[in-house]
Order: C-alpha cells, then sequence, then structure tokens
C-alpha cells in the first residue's frame, strides 16, 4: 500500500485536522523559523520534576512569525560590543534587564556548588551503566509512544485507519513526518489487514529509527594536530552549555589532556560563576571577565592564553540570551571573526546544545544557529525525563548534522557519547516484560 492509500498525510495534518477544529501535529518550522527561537525561559526555573526547565514548545511553535524572538517587554537595550557597566550588578538579579533578571533566577536555582572531584569516576563509566539511564530518561518518550502506538492495535487489524493513526502518533511523539511515514510504509507491506504484536512493532519502529541515526553517530574528537583545537559551544539559554562544556572537559582532562575553559557567556554573572565552578572541578584555567564586558575580546585573549599554555583545548561557552535574536547572531558571529583572525581554521568544532525538552524548537534552533555560524555538531541534553526525546530522530532526519553527545542529568558522567542503537531502542522502549 503506498502512502497516498493512507489518505494523504499533508491533507489529514492540514485539512482533516482543521475541519475536526483539532490542533496540528507539530510538524513544521515556521517559516521565519527565528520567530521560533525562544531565548526567554517561561519555564522561569530550574530543571524539577516533571520537565526540566526549557522554552515551551507549544508557545514557540504557535508564535506568530513576527513576535517569537522578540522580548515581551521592551528592556534597555544590550549593545554587543558594549563596554563593561561601572558599577555591574553583584549579582544578576539587582540588574534591570530581562536578561540579568534572568540569570538572578538562574543563579539562585542554579549553584551547582558542590566542588566534587570530577576527574575520578565514582564508579567506572561502562557502557551498559549509561544505557540503562538512558533507557530510564526515554521512558517517558517511549512510554507515551508505544502507549498510544500499542492502544492502536489491541482489537484491530492493520487497516488503512490503523496506520494512519499510528502515523498521527509517531508525528506527535516527535520523530517527524520522514520517520513515521518510513515504519508505516514497511508495515503496510509486511502487516495489512493482518495483527501485529506490540513487539514486532517495536521493533520496527526501532529500526526505522536506527536507521535514521547511525549515520549521525559521530564521536566528538580533538585533532590533535590543532592545539589548541578551538570548540565554540552555542545554543540557547538554558539548554545545558555550560554543564555540557564542564563535562567534557572532565573528559578530556581525565584523558590527559591540557584545557582552557574561555567564559564568553559574559551577560550573565552566574554562567561566569559557573563556569570557574567546572574550571576549579576539572583543573583547567578559565579566562573570564567581568559582566557585561565584549565576548569577542574575552574570546581573543583566550585564544592567546591557550596557545601560551599548550592547551590541547579551548571550549568557549557563549551567550544564550541576548536582547533579540539578531543581537545574539550578530555576537556569536563577531566571535567567530575574531577566532579566525587569530587562527584562521578555527572554531574547528560548533557544538550547538539542544534542550530535548523544547521538542519542535530544537529543529528550529539547529537552522539558525547553522546558519549564523555552521554548527558542525550536536549535543541533546535533559533527554531525563521528558516525552519529547523523539525530535533528535527528526532533526537527524532533517539536517543530518552529527550528533556527539546525549546528556541524561546533571551529574558529571549523564552525558555520553551518542549510539544510535542504544537511542533506537530507549525510544522504542522495552519489549513486553522484558
Ligand atoms: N535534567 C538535566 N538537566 C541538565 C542537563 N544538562 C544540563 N542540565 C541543567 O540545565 C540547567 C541549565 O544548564 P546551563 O549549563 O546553565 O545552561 P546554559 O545553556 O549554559 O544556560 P545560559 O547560560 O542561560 O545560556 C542547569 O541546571 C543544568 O544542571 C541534562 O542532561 N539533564
Amino acid at each position: 500500500m503506498s502512502s497516498d492509500q493512507k489518505g494523504g498525510l499533508w491533507r489529514r495534518m492540514f485539512g482533516r485536522r482543521a475541519e475536526d477544529q483539532e490542533p496540528a501535529p507539530e510538524t513544521e518550522a515556521p517559516e521565519d523559523a527565528a520567530a521560533a527561537i525562544e531565548t526567554e525561559d517561561p519555564s522561569g526555573g530550574e530543571p524539577s520534576g516533571e520537565e526540566p526547565r526549557g522554552p515551551d514548545p507549544d508557545d514557540a511553535i504557535v508564535e506568530p512569525v513576527t513576535s517569537g524572538f522578540e522580548p515581551e517587554a521592551a528592556p534597555e537595550p544590550v549593545d554587543a560590543e558594549r563596554e563593561a557597566p561601572a558599577d555591574p550588578p553583584a549579582t544578576a538579579s539587582e540588574g534591570p534587564d530581562p536578561i540579568e533578571t534572568r540569570v538572578g533566577e538562574s543563579t539562585e536555582a542554579d549553584p551547582d556548588p558542590e566542588p566534587e572531584d570530577v576527574l575520578t569516576p565514582a564508579e567506572p563509566e561502562t557502557k551498559a551503566g549509561f544505557f540503562r539511564r538512558l533507557m530510564s530518561g526515554l521512558d517517558r518518550t517511549s512510554s507515551s509512544l508505544t502507549e498510544g502506538v500499542t492502544g492502536l492495535f489491541t482489537k484491530r487489524k492493520l487497516d488503512s485507519e490503523t496506520l494512519q493513526d499510528l502515523e498521527d502518533v509517531l508525528i506527535q511523539a516527535d520523530l517527524g513526518v520522514e520517520t513515521a511515514m518510513a515504519v508505516t510504509d514497511r508495515l503496510s507491506e509486511s502487516r495489512y489487514q493482518k495483527g501485529i504484536e506490540p513487539d514486532a512493532l517495536r521493533r520496527i519502529l526501532a529500526e526505522e529509527v536506527a536507521r535514521v541515526l547511525e549515520p549521525v553517530e559521530k564521536p566528538f574528537e580533538l585533532d590533535r594536530t590543532k592545539k589548541p583545537f578551538v570548540v565554540l559551544v552555542v545554543g540557547v539559554n538554558g539548554t545545558g552549555k555550560t554543564t555540557t562544556i564542564g563535562k567534557i572537559a572532565a573528559k578530556l582532562v581525565r584523558d590527559g589532556r591540557k584545557v582552557v575553559l574561555a567564559a564568553g557567556d559574559t551577560f550573565r554573572a552566574a554562567a561566569v560563576e559557573q563556569l570557574k565552578i567546572w574550571g576549579e572541578r576539572t583543573k583547567s584555567h578559565v579566562v573570564a571577565r567581568e559582566t557585561g564586558s565584549d565576548a569577542a575580546g574575552l574570546v581573543y585573549d583566550a585564544l592567546e592564553d591557550a596557545a601560551a599554555a599548550g592547551a590541547d583545548a579551548l571550549l568557549i561557552d557563549t551567550a544564550g540570551r541576548l536582547q533579540n535574536r539578531t543581537e545574539l547572531m550578530a555576537e556569536l558571529e563577531k566571535v567567530v571573526r575574531v577566532i579566525k583572525k587569530k587562527v584562521p581554521d578555527a572554531p574547528h568544532a560548533v557544538l550547538l546544545v539542544l534542550d530535548a525538552t523544547t521538542g519542535q524548537n530544537a529543529l528550529n534552533q539547529v537552522e539558525i544557529f547553522s546558519k549564523a555560524v555552521g554548527v558542525t555538531g550536536l549535543v541533546m541534553t535533559k533527554l531525563d525525563g521528558t516525552a519529547r526525546g523523539g525530535i533528535l530522530v527528526a532533526i537527524s532526519a532533517r539536517h543530518q548534522l552529527p550528533v556527539h553527545f546525549v546528556g541524561v542529568g546533571e551529574g558529571v558522567d549523564d552525558l555520553a557519547p551518542f549510539s544510535a542503537d542504544d537511542f533506537a531502542t530507549a525510544i522504542a522502549g522495552r519489549p513486553e516484560g522484558g
């Protein structure tokens, strides 16, 4: 049976659904992708309980194309090339700017204070150990998916209506249209008008997801001929950039590499403090300036320091939130220009950190950051406890960017190299009784 026999995806998504007054599944980026990048953190807090913090994906996707990136209130303009304020607030919460206000929230909620020894793993990190955590992290994603899927098949044979419903469930689980259609096409070829066991369905789902993810499974590696290997870490605020830098630094230092960290998020006092803590923990030099300093200037200094120190890697943190998208991208572009002035083939890697809980909005972030600074690889954080982990599949199907790491928690060992098979198995869920 062809896709057409399933009733025509687009008609169902935008025709039938509209008639039924049901919300359409979030499958497509708005035309102006910028509108959907929301740098404000509407949750206003840290990950807690059910969903780690992050922009509300639903808000983001339904934003009118003209308003998504703009702050709600018009705050004081922040000059990307600003000078340090004469009297910078001791904590960002004292500052008048919404950016600074957010910093204050973040400072309170995320001091990340324990001076733990991150260079000696508490227990040897095994692949099986991380896989267990990935499975439990993605439990909400897989159970919402498999509950929807198995509910469809308990009484029914695989007819065209069931296939349509299945396709909807997969799309609503953020897997993307391509993967949803691949699964239903495959089922319709082999199982049409027959019953199907949940485990067989899970297996097909896992295989199709793995097919999409395998090409993007690429380990993050330092090129030893580049010294320092310059890594720019970008992403919307709160996705986990600073934490990810700390975790990567710990891994590199454990492997005997010398690392320098650059606190390029000069807006956030808390981000600088957070990076300094990671510097202490990983015994890495941190290049930082006072809040409000010019980020590009700081990065220039960091390149010099890293070269002088004979560092193997320079990991550069960046701001995730500026006045608006244009300023954020202008600042990042300026940072890249300055890096190139000093080291023409750098940055050697540009890692985009995505928060899994943002769902469809992550697709737009990939587009926008790629356009501005040429993303070379992805890190997806907060896969623990989200029902939206399927978005990594949609992103991979659309952008084919290497996925280097996935994060399932805040601890130093909660970041691991991405494995397509493990992820696919975790998404598709455990076999019955397994
Ligand atoms: N649950 C969970 N929390 C995470 C993960 N990665 C990072 N976090 C938490 O997310 C919060 C934000 O992380 P940060 O590293 O401050 O994010 P950022 O992107 O640097 O934020 P800005 O500096 O605001 O741009 C912190 O509380 C982290 O501990 C993860 O994989 N799972």
